[in-house]
């Protein structure tokens, strides 16, 4: 195996949002969850993405296993490593993208780091190093809101810089214009001036396709699924992209029974599972109840049981901002947290237990929750259900799979219904 592109996501929607990308742009992807065991067979590829549950564990854990497929990756000729991290940047003043960020640029031997979360296909762009989510700066979108990481501040040159161990750059809008040449220069001045990242303005494809040519002359970078179009894109022009159709991989339906998991509080997941309502029986999770023993999970299983042989389902943990810091407040936001991760994994597996081969779930750190109480090891990429969300089918599983890892905020009101469609 002779990688193009190599590339550790952050969490498990965000590492599938990208595979989804990179497939689309003409890289043959595969997405594993965590480094791969050597005997779990992955296709011809030009492209890895490593999906870890890092996001939101203590930084020095992230740094570790980040490095560590990192080496991986490289082992396997990947000359470029892209740290895929959120759109929306999410993240603390703990980290985990500026100590990421320093490691991965340290170990490439690189003095500087390009960093994009743009993401125009979502709406996701950056104007003089502030996040826009559409015509909304980042501190004033949902996402301030976070369960986990509340964004507060739009402004991401200082949103890096609290989190890294060098001083943080721009560059604007206006320099990446000027083209590729011109952002290799203002790296290189950045660089000089002791910086270790440089947050990058982008607010078209078109700026992103200068950034991907900038970033791919080094060995890493930093950004979202915008920043892997535009490497992609690159690699492709030096002909390095599949010629094979993206998404054939996947052909053929599994069958078996359907049910959809939600612990994504976002403003889109909330609007998603209304609208789910109308089209499936739809369970909310009593989440006090989870968080006092295992009554609550047993009951939702007892009544999923009696309707999954009927057609899909879904359950939800999944409330309002306010509602959500009321159980934080009375438990702590890491407790509430990993415990309802943990009650919809349980829930996930007495699923697939009861038959369950298609599975739609909703939240990155819910799928990393539940896709690892499952024991899947990799998937391949299938046809695009949203901007950002693949169906994805199952490698190296027992059984085949079909699942839909959903980034909190990614797809429209109808999503849960497209998902179920494309996975027959
Ligand atoms: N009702 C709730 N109250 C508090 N926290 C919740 C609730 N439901 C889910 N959570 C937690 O909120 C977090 C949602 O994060 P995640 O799954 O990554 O969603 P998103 O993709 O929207 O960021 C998880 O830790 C989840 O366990
Ligand atoms: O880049 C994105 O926005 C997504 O790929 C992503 O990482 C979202 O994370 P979650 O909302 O936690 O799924």
């Amino acid at each position: 195996m002779s990688l193009a592109l190599g590339c550790v996501a952050d969490d498990y929607t965000g590492a599938s949002d990208l595979a989804n990308t990179l497939t689309k742009a003409g890289l043959r992807t595969v997405q594993t969850i965590g480094i791969p065991a050597d005997d779990l067979s992955l296709p011809e590829v030009d492209a890895v993405v490593v999906a870890l549950k890092s996001r939101s564990i203590p930084a020095e854990q992230a740094v570790a296993r980040s490095r560590e497929a990192e080496a991986w990756l490289r082992g396997r000729g990947a000359g470029h490593i892209l740290f895929k991290v959120c759109s929306t940047f999410d993240s603390t003043d703990a980290g985990n993208i500026g100590p990421v960020l320093d490691a991965l640029r340290e170990d490439a031997g690189e003095a500087i780091a390009l960093v994009t979360p743009a993401f125009p296909e979502t709406g996701r762009s950056v104007y003089q190093g502030h996040l826009f989510v559409g015509a909304t700066p980042l501190n004033e979108s949902p996402l301030k809101d976070h369960p986990l990481n509340p964004m507060r501040d739009s402004n991401l040159v200082r949103v890096l810089a609290r989190q890294s161990r060098k001083p943080v750059g721009l560059i604007d809008v206006a320099t990446v214009a000027q083209g590729a040449d011109a952002v290799a220069r203002r790296l290189d001045a950045l660089a000089a001036e002791g910086n270790g990242g440089a947050i990058a303005d982008a607010i078209f494809d078109s700026d992103l396709e200068v950034l991907g040519r900038a970033a791919l002359a080094r060995k890493v970078s930093v950004g979202a699924s915008g920043l892997g179009l535009g490497l992609a894109r690159a690699l492709v022009a030096q002909g390095r992209g599949a010629t094979d159709a993206a998404g054939s991989a996947v052909a053929g339906a599994v069958g078996g029974h359907a049910a959809c998991l939600a612990g994504s509080c976002s403003q889109a997941t909330l609007g998603q599972i209304e609208a789910a309502e109308a089209i499936m029986p739809v369970l909310r999770l009593d989440t006090e109840k989870l968080l006092d023993g295992d009554a609550e999970v047993e009951a939702a299983l007892a009544w999923a049981t009696e309707r999954l042989a009927s057609g899909p389902v879904l359950i939800a943990s999944s409330a309002s901002p306010d509602a959500v810091r009321a159980l934080q407040g009375r438990h702590g936001t890491e407790r509430a947290g990993h415990a309802i991760e943990s009650a919809l994994a349980r829930i996930a597996s007495a699923l697939v237990a009861r038959g369950v081969r298609r599975l739609v779930v909703a939240g990155g750190e819910t799928s990393g929750a539940v896709v690892d109480h499952l024991g899947l090891r990799a998937f391949l990429v299938g046809p695009e259900i949203a901007a950002g969300v693949p169906v994805l089918r199952t490698a190296g599983a027992a059984e085949p799979m079909l699942l839909a890892l959903k980034s909190g905020n990614f797809g429209g009101r109808d999503f849960f219904a497209r998902a179920l469609d494309l996975m027959p």
